[in-house]
């Protein structure tokens, strides 16, 4: 299912009318998702992977760097949800790495840290939980790897989508925003590993993107 769709000629909200590090001013266009609205989306995408995953044992695949503050939020309703409900199953939650972004663009070689001996994946729900799914690649050849364990069930989900022009090699089952081909930042997404420490999600600025260029 599609998240919240963000129409490319949205204009995002002026960067004056939220807090955010003082340390990126002049690097940032405008708030594209504040922070408050990934809370109040990520609350019901929770709902909606209970409703489909809460009848088996769910195993949490967090990929990082992009995904821990999304996974790390999704995964602090469910709980709240177990927790106000008679029926309620156990969640394990690992981490794996993938490296595939130099500056603003992807690399064709993909490595993926940590996923080596995924055997406890077996007869599980497992899901998976991204920060941004761009042309889908990445979360293509991780879903391969993933099946090879034999997992019971195997759900997605983006907190991001990016509509980019060939259709995507992967649309998760769950999505957070439908966001416009733009390089956005903060809520764990990095730009050479800044941003991460911003709380909502941004467009960042030319003047951004040079100063912290590599
Ligand atoms: O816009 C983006 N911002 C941060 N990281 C990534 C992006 N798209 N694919 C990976």
């Amino acid at each position: 299912s599609e998240g919240i769709l963000i129409n490319d000629d949205w204009p995002g909200y002026r960067l004056d009318l939220f807090n955010y590090p003082a340390h990126y001013s002049g690097d940032l266009d405008c708030v594209i998702i504040p922070h408050g609205v990934i809370m109040d989306r990520t609350e019901r995408l929770a709902r909606n992977i209970m409703d489909d995953l809460g009848d088996h044992d769910i195993v949490v695949l967090c990929v990082l760097k992009g995904g821990y503050q999304f996974c790390a939020d999704l995964v602090e309703r469910i709980k709240a949800l177990s927790r106000n409900s008679n029926h309620t199953i156990p969640m394990r939650v690992h981490f794996i790495r993938l490296r595939s972004y130099l500056n603003d663009q992807s690399t064709e070689d993909l490595h993926i840290l940590g996923a080596e001996d995924l055997s406890f994946l077996a007869g599980k729900n497992v899901l998976i939980v991204e920060g941004i799914v761009g042309t889908g690649k990445t979360m293509e050849t991780l879903l391969k790897h993933v099946e090879a364990f034999r997992p019971k069930m195997i759900k997605v989900a983006g907190l991001l989508v990016k509509r980019v022009q060939h259709s995507l090699a992967c649309i998760p089952d769950y999505v957070g925003f439908e966001i416009p081909n733009r390089f956005v930042v903060g809520y764990a997404l990095d730009y050479n590993e800044y941003f991460r420490d911003l709380n909502h999600i941004c467009v960042i600025s030319e003047s951004g993107m040079k100063k912290y260029k590599v």
